[in-house]
């Protein structure tokens, strides 16, 4: 029949670095970085890399599902920072965790790359062959920052969060979408590697930083998620006052609180927790959809509404019962 997420999990950071902590050492305040974006503090990495924190959130779902590492038929990972452009970090998890019979990849659509990775990987669930397998949404967004740009600086976080994926006799994924606008991909860009600097008079144009167009993004957001989550309620035949939770991108509350308005739904249905973890792109949705789960806000049959947005441009949705 189809897949459905059986477990839940995530990992973050030891290191928590507070607005105030922040306030040391650029011009910026805990009441500005509360008051625009909602963040009052972000898990910073120190020793932890991507594919350390994605290694622990897979552990976490195998040890929860008493399952071994030998039953994974895949584990797909969805960052836009992995700590290398090869091996994938997903293969650096299948390795770690001795995961012998799993293919691995990546996916890469930046702060919509988990609802990407659950429409891509749910089409391993359409006939009844038994599979087991991790979507995890991974980043260390902290070694894309300049820490001297604080109008980027103070948004991002780093920390992992993921899925385990199995079969189910019941419908659990009823409808998604998914659009990119990359004529606009310029107004959100990290991690430029530049054109080949031996061609350039010897100057790398290397722009590994964060770059982003603020107002653009914020007014794409505003717009476009409400339009992907209309999109795909027609396609579910749902309505959104049908939908118990909406479990979106955390990247500011202001555009949280501007969707619901557009949606006509009660703030009450949005959860929010990018106060503490800040904005971790694929991570986010994941993060916290486990934290909903294991405060019981989250209940089994829950129609649920993921949508994220961001790089790319993209925005997308998933329509799931819980
Ligand atoms: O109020 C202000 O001056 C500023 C106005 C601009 N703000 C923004 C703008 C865009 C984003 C953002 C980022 C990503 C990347 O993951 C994805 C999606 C979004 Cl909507 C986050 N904050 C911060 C406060």
């Amino acid at each position: 029949m189809g897949a459905k997420i059986t477990q839940l999990a995530h990992a973050v950071p030891t290191k928590i670095v507070t607005n105030n902590d922040l306030s040391q050492i650029m011009d910026t305040t805990d009441e500005w970085i509360r008051s625009r974006t909602g963040i009052t503090q972000r898990h910073i990495a120190t020793t932890e890399t991507t594919a350390s924190l994605c290694t622990q959130v897979a552990i976490q779902l195998l040890q929860q599902a008493a399952l071994p590492a030998t039953a994974l038929d895949f584990i797909v990972v969805c960052t836009m920072s992995p700590d290398y452009f090869t091996p994938a970090t997903a293969a650096v998890v299948q390795g770690a965790i001795g995961a012998t019979n799993a293919f691995a990849y990546d996916l890469n659509a930046a702060c919509s790359g988990f609802v990407y990775g659950l429409n891509a990987v749910q089409h391993y669930f359409q006939n009844d062959q038994p599979m087991h397998g991790l979507l995890i949404g991974g980043e260390v967004l902290s070694r894309l920052l300049n820490w001297q740009d604080r109008s980027t600086a103070v948004l991002f976080g780093d920390g992992a969060a993921g899925v385990l994926l199995e079969n189910s006799s019941t419908a659990h994924f009823l409808a998604s979408d998914l659009a990119t606008f990359g004529d606009r991909g310029g107004q959100l860009t990290a991690g430029y590697q530049g054109s080949a600097p031996l061609m350039v008079n010897g100057i790398n144009q290397m722009a590994p930083y964060f770059k982003m167009d603020g107002r653009g993004i914020y007014s794409f957001a505003t717009r476009g998620v409400p339009a992907s989550i209309e999109r795909a309620l027609e396609k579910a035949d749902l309505t959104c006052a049908q939908v118990d939770h909406f479990i979106l991108h955390q990247a500011n509350t202001r555009i949280i609180t501007q969707v619901a308005k557009r949606l006509r739904q009660p703030l009450a249905k949005f959860p929010q927790n990018m106060a503490a973890y800040g904005n971790t792109s694929a991570a986010s949705i994941p993060i916290l959809l486990d934290e909903c789960v294991r405060a019981g806000q989250i209940k089994p049959g829950a129609v649920l509404a993921l949508s994220g947005f961001g790089g790319g441009l993209t925005v997308g949705t998933q329509i799931i019962i819980y």
